[in-house]
């Protein structure tokens, strides 16, 4: 058995690994494990990924959950924030709808567990209706708190699934985060686009490192025959990542298994590791891509970390 430590969470990376020491004779088991040595930034959480829609509609949620569901099934200690005041739909992508926050000691609040992640949502705490009427201030208030006063465990990354939009609680809560790097998604239109192009901005803005876009419904998937269609266009955000430099993390079907997966409460991302979902190829391939998004994230936020913890001032001991 060789036991093998890495200072990231990478497990599908395995298969490779062992695939490579046969070729040079090694026969035996492989395991890996991570060590993250990053330190925390907020209470315990070490790095901030926000996922954020310049409108709203386009899968942001959807991302959220399967890339935090990805994280988790590489082995990394996960968390998701579902910040969207104006429609906390990732309690029901998880199965978790009507569920109600719960506090230790009334000052705070012990997140769910559920697939592996920990998450918490705003609308465990507030009626959806009376929220969306939060002028800027107060929600973004909000929004900090539930962060702030939840009892995370040490967690490796926090996935915050963000209101949709450019406005002022996106940016105070872009502003007053310590956050890694984010995320904005998009479909192909020409409108989703214009609007992911004000994320963008908004994130350049404050100085948080863009990890790249995800394209989300970038084609359609018909569930009976497989075959594919551009209904949205082409290619739109690979046009816009490219004329901003950065990655287009993944791009991901319009898949009416998606929306079921999403409504049912197991998300897609799940099906990676489910023999049963063998049967249909197309799950396979959408849990496949939201596990390549987690890789690059994984590895874009290690060495982002690595530079940052590399430029602190080193403290060395001497004898006199
Ligand atoms: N690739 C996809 N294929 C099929 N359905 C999808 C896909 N992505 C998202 N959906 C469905 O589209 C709807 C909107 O998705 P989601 O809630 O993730 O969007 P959002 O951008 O977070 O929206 P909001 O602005 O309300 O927060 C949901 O019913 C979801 O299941």
């Amino acid at each position: 058995m060789l036991k093998l430590q890495l200072p990231f969470a990478a497990q599908s990376i395995a298969p490779l690994l062992l695939q490579q020491l046969n070729e040079v004779g090694f026969h035996g088991q492989l395991e890996l494990s991570a060590l993250n040595q990053l330190p925390t930034t907020i209470g315990n959480i070490k790095q901030i990924i926000l996922i954020a829609s310049g409108k709203g509609g386009v899968g942001k949620s959807t991302t959220a959950v399967n890339l935090a569901v990805s994280l988790a099934q590489e082995g990394a200690k996960t968390g998701l924030l579902d910040a969207d005041i104006y429609g906390p739909s990732i309690p029901t992508m998880l199965g978790l709808y009507g569920a109600k926050a719960t506090s230790p000691d009334d000052k705070h609040l012990l997140p769910q567990h559920k697939f592996g992640i920990f998450m918490q949502s705003i609308g465990f705490l507030v009626d959806p209706e009376a929220a969306s009427v939060w002028r800027g201030p107060m929600a973004s208030q909000a929004l900090l708190q539930l962060i702030n006063e939840t009892q995370w465990p040490e967690l490796d990354y926090l996935v915050v699934d963000m209101p949709p939009g450019t406005g002022d609680i996106q940016l105070t809560l872009a502003q007053k985060l310590p956050v890694a790097g984010a995320i904005v998604v998009t479909t192909p239109q020409d409108v989703a686009l214009a609007d992911a192009k004000k994320g963008i901005s908004m994130f350049n803005q404050v100085n948080i490192p863009l990890l790249g876009l995800v394209e989300n419904m970038s084609y359609y998937q018909c569930s009976s025959c497989g075959q594919i269609d551009d209904i949205f266009g082409t290619n739109g955000g690979v046009e816009l990542a490219q004329r901003y430099q950065v990655p287009v993390l993944g791009q991901l079907p319009l898949l009416k298994a998606i929306r079921e997966h999403s409504d049912n409460g197991r998300p897609i991302a799940l099906d990676e590791s489910d023999q049963s979902a063998i049967s249909q190829p197309e799950n396979k391939q959408c849990a496949d891509i939201y596990r390549k998004i987690a890789r690059q994230v994984i590895f874009a936020l290690y060495w982002r970390g690595k530079k940052i913890s590399e430029q602190q001032p080193q403290i060395i001991m001497t004898d006199d």
